[in-house]
């Protein structure tokens, strides 16, 4: 368990019996925290109706589907068939969109049957259908091109977020999203960081 972003990250495992108990939902009606003596607390995000499922997340929730039944088939061996994973626009958000391959089409690639592994994904805008062994060269260069980020480097993120990823990926993308919650992190935390002002409104509403 830890924070997300930035350097107060922690690791610790530890046993929750009752909230172990919960099953998962990508759109989970609690969230949880931890105190510092480790003691767990579950909250309900919106209303739950007596009677129904208490859900949590196991996974990341800003990630995109694909990322999402990797990380839960993997870690806990099950596929999520939500109602989440099964909407390619995952209710609009795009966070799995790429850019379509096509040089003059400004569209977004989803995948085409969220729930099955080897889907091909197409093209929102032109329709261009795209096998899912092209779209996994794409996702795994992407990952790289991420890992090599020096993500203390406030105004270096700031400039590869504006300039380069976006190159790539749709302003929708987890990596982006990913990208621009770690920039207001590292702002947050930086001694003696001025923000002027403009950059970080662009990045976030343009
Ligand atoms: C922490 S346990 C959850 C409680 C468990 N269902 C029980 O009855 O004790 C985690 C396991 O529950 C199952 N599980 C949880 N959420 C699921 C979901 N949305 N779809 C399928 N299996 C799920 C998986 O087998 C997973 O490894």
């Amino acid at each position: 368990m830890g924070t997300p972003y930035g350097k107060k990250e922690m690791s610790f495992r530890g046993l929750y019996p009752v909230s172990a108990l919960m099953n998962h939902n990508c759109v989970p009606n609690t969230r949880y925290t931890f105190n510092a003596d480790s003691q767990m607390t579950v909250k309900a995000v919106k209303p739950i109706l007596a009677g129904s499922e208490i859900f949590t997340c196991y996974s990341g929730m800003l990630w995109g589907t694909p990322a999402r039944r990797l990380h839960l088939y993997t870690t806990k061996h099950f596929l999520c068939t939500c109602d989440r994973c099964a909407d390619p626009t995952e209710r609009g958000t795009l966070l799995a969109a790429l850019k379509c391959f096509s040089p003059e089409c400004l569209g977004s690639l989803l995948p085409l049957h969220p729930l099955k592994t080897n889907t091909a994904w197409r093209c929102l805008d032109c329709g261009l259908k795209v096998p899912n062994n092209n779209i996994c060269a794409i996702q795994s260069a992407l990952g790289s091109l991420v890992g090599s980020l020096d993500f203390e480097n406030v105004l270096a993120l700031e400039n590869y977020i504006l300039n380069r990823i976006t190159k790539f990926v749709p302003r929708t993308n987890q990596i982006v999203v990913d990208l621009q919650c770690r920039l207001i992190w590292e702002i947050g935390e930086a001694e003696g960081f001025r923000w002027n002002g403009k950059n970080l409104f662009i990045i976030l509403y343009s």
